[in-house]
């Protein structure tokens, strides 16, 4: 037996006192029994190696116990198949931990007295009120001894799989880090709507729609394990954002969207509905993915771009307009509109354009160096990096691009082209090229279809 008794928690009685293997429909599990307060045995099915140090943050289910569900295949609650959802999830992963918390049935207060709440639920009230009619707490669960089973087997960063954020919490409170929050993949059924809605309601669990939501992960730096995905769009987000999601320190990329034939816009400048919605919204995620967007004065003119984020979730980036000139009308809606802060980039030669009037707050005005082929992409990227903004989206228009990629400065080229022919227009890119075929630029890419677009993205760089 392992003395258990090495972190601050009210579980100094708990003891590991079995270890053995169970087979099931998932795959093989090592199980390990522990003994907690007065006699109470818990069970954790392993596999792997879930110790925080030796990779990202296991799956790991804290399972309460519930025998109608679990056992006895009710549908009044989704315990059952959520219990048989983390298996799968954790074998599909190879790596992972489910802590089956005994003590827990009827969210603490014991078995009959929850088949008692269930009778009175028939009668209309809801689960909740259930509970305090009958004098106990809506959630009477204690975590003390599921935190001190984590930390017997390493576990103490985690991905936790729950629609509940209050498990989280109770055992962050136990020193066990919850790096990521996850749904196990089960839906309502009609038998449970009601029960499952009340939940969500009045006890803060996620609702479908809102987990897992492999999204704000990305955001946030962390690539979810495919195995706990639900939906097959989730699947495509990771896949397609998932290398950027990842890459650490600087970074930049490029995103353009032309006609087959080349052409980013029409010759009068017409390109604001070149590709489709489903192209829009890859553009804003990338937007959401970045620092900085840069774009050339022309296209600011030209669509008077807003530059934020709207078809996504994500924090908007630093609007970057790079303007030798400082030709940038004071009506354009980056130099109008707060909602992000704008670094206009002017020559060191052009006329001072605070003279006219000054801009507003989230304006700043910082002169670069420009010669007659414009700002030089590493002059433009240190002054970003400078700044904080390490991760940069340079989105247009054509000749900004080329030249970004002519200097050999961008990590991913992503371009979207929209099933148009245009015949003669505004180029998208155009760099001095190879006289031979074989000394073309080619780079590892891949593909996915946009709508009726097709974007392919380049990889250029290591990132
Ligand atoms: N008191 C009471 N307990 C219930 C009722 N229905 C299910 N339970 C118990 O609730 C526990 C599971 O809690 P849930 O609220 O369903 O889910 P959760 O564990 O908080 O969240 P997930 O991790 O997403 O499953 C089990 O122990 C069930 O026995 C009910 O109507 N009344
Ligand atoms: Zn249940």
């Amino acid at each position: 037996m392992t003395d258990l008794d090495h972190t601050r928690t009210a579980h100094s009685t708990l003891q590991r006192s079995v270890e053995t293997r169970l087979p099931t429909r998932h795959g093989t599990f090592r199980m390990m029994g522990y003994e907690g307060a007065g006699g109470l045995g818990h069970v954790a099915l392993v596999m792997g190696d879930v110790e925080s140090s030796s990779g990202p943050p296991p799956l790991v289910r804290v399972h309460s116990e519930c025998l109608t569900g679990d056992a006895l295949g009710s549908y009044r609650c989704d315990c059952g198949e959520q219990l048989q959802a983390a298996l799968a999830a954790i074998a599909a992963e190879g790596r992972g931990a489910l802590i089956y918390a005994r003590g827990h049935e009827g969210r603490g207060i014991g078995l009959l007295a929850k088949l008692h709440a269930y009778a009175l639920q028939d009668t209309g009230v809801d689960t909740v009120d259930a509970n305090l009619r009958l004098g106990y707490p809506a959630d009477a669960r204690d975590y003390s001894e599921v935190a001190g089973i984590l930390h017997d087997l390493g576990a103490t960063r985690i991905t936790l799989l729950t629609a509940n954020p209050e498990k989280g919490e109770r055992l962050n409170d136990y020193g066990i880090e919850v790096a990521a929050r996850r749904r196990p993949a089960v839906e309502d059924r009609p038998e449970n709507a009601f029960y499952l809605d009340t939940k969500r309601r009045r006890m803060r669990h996620d609702a479908i729609s809102a987990l897992p939501d492999a999204w704000s992960m990305l955001l946030a730096g962390q690539v979810p394990p495919m195995s706990a995905l639900t939906s097959d769009a989730e699947r495509e987000l990771v896949e397609r954002y998932g290398p950027l999601a990842q890459a650490t320190g600087a970074l930049t990329i490029a995103q353009m969207g032309q006609s087959i034939d080349g052409f980013i816009a029409s010759r009068t400048g017409d390109g604001a509905r070149l590709t489709g919605e489903v192209d829009h919204t890859h553009l804003h995620r990338l937007r959401a993915q970045v620092d900085a967007v840069v774009v050339g004065a022309s296209t600011v003119i030209a669509d008077d771009a807003r530059l934020t984020v709207r078809l996504t979730a994500g924090a908007h980036p630093v609007r970057v307009v790079l303007d030798p000139r400082a030709r940038l009308p004071r009506t354009a809606h980056v130099l109008t509109e707060s909602e992000a802060p704008t670094l206009w980039i002017i020559g060191d030669e052009a006329p001072d354009p605070t003279e006219v009037a000054n801009p507003l707050p989230h304006v700043s005005v910082v002169r670069a160096p420009v010669s007659e082929r414009g700002f030089a992409p590493a002059d433009v990227l240190a002054l970003l990096h400078e700044r904080g903004l390490e991760r940069v989206l340079v989105e247009g228009g054509g000749r900004l691009v080329s030249a970004f990629l002519a200097a050999g400065a961008l990590d991913r080229l992503f371009i979207t082209v929209a099933p148009v022919l245009i015949g003669d227009g505004v180029p998208g890119l155009r760099f001095n090229g190879s006289p031979r075929l074989a000394e073309a630029v080619r780079a590892p890419n891949r593909r996915w279809n946009l709508g009726e677009d097709v974007c392919t993205e380049f990889v250029l760089a290591d990132s």
